[in-house]
């Protein structure tokens, strides 16, 4: 079994001419593996997964796709490579039949069965134009495209943003059995923080264009702590505390240090995915990273 990394990027940037959009972004994916990419609007979250695809070229550093540059070795690298864009584009004249052979004559692993299965069970009909269907129909039908080409790393730009409640329990099913069935390693990108625990197991976090948190989210969940105790004055240097707030007479301060014993008359609790995400974006950006790339 490969162990591979399933996306690996090494110091990777992107500088648009306004500013950069993604800085010193160091992952390692895991194959096999569900991994959402969260972060406020503007954070680089599609810069970040159209440079994983080959569609932009770095500024800085390098990505690599199951051990290949998507941007030299194109063709190789990119048959691996599924890609769901944020506004899903369709044909709008063809009908959806026409897209499934269009996906299969530029794609030779095109798994037209799976994709007609799928898209008549979920009420969709081959015959209609794409352009008639409605916006959450057409991003189950490009959802569809891309799971069709039976890919090794699918790459999902928000693409629960149009699906109603039903349809993202079925496209998180889909993706689970995807990734049970076939070792796919899937990449998404979400804002739905809620839904995120049930459908994935690893999470990248981006805030101002930097990686702000990586990793196996139980590790995650099982390194970090809530602690309340009485009112206290707070070291802010200290890199294990990552949020503190007070009230009149009780301090909290959210940690990265689980295995720390607990001060007596303290108390430890766990700490849940959106409010470890939400604490973590809220941290100001790091204004020594700047310092320490100027000098560089
Ligand atoms: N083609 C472009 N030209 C110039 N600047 C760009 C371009 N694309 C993105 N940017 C800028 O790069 C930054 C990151 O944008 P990006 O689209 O990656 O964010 P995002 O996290 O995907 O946001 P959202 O959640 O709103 O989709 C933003 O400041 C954006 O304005």
């Amino acid at each position: 079994m490969t162990t591979q990394p399933a996306l690996r990027t090494q110091n990777l940037g992107k500088r648009y001419r306004k500013g950069w959009a993604l800085r010193d972004c160091t992952l390692e994916l895991p194959p096999g593996r569900v991994s959402a990419l969260v972060g406020p609007n503007g954070a680089g979250k599609t810069t970040l997964l159209r440079l994983a695809v080959g569609l932009l070229t770095p500024t800085t550093g390098s990505v690599e796709v199951l051990g290949e540059s998507p941007a030299t070795n194109t063709v190789r690298a990119l048959t691996r490579i599924g890609f769901l864009a944020q506004d899903h584009p369709l044909y709008r004249q063809f009908t959806v039949a026409d897209l499934l052979r269009f996906g299969r004559s530029c794609n030779v692993r095109f798994d037209h069965e799976l994709a007609a299965r799928r898209l008549t069970r979920l009420g969709i009909p081959l015959h209609a134009r794409a352009g008639a269907l409605s916006g959450g129909q057409q991003s189950q039908v490009a959802l569809t495209l891309a799971l069709a080409k039976r890919p090794d790393l699918l790459v999902l730009d928000e693409p629960l943003s149009s699906l109603d409640p039903l349809a993202r329990q079925e496209f998180q099913r889909t993706l689970m059995g995807a990734v049970a069935d076939s070792r796919l390693t899937v990449l998404f990108s979400s804002h739905a923080l809620h839904e995120l625990e049930r459908v994935c197991d690893h999470l990248v976090v981006i805030n101002h264009g930097r990686v702000v948190l990586a990793g196996d989210i139980e590790s995650l969940l099982a390194e970090h702590r809530l602690l309340v105790g009485p009112r206290v004055g707070t070291d802010h240097r200290d890199p294990s505390v990552i949020e503190v707030s007070h009230s009149d007479r009780h301090t909290t301060m959210l940690v990265r240090q689980a295995a720390t014993p607990v001060i007596p008359g303290w108390q430890a609790n766990p700490v849940g995915l959106d409010e470890l995400v939400l604490a973590y974006l809220r941290r100001p950006a790091d204004p020594d990273a700047e310092d320490r790339e100027q000098t560089a």
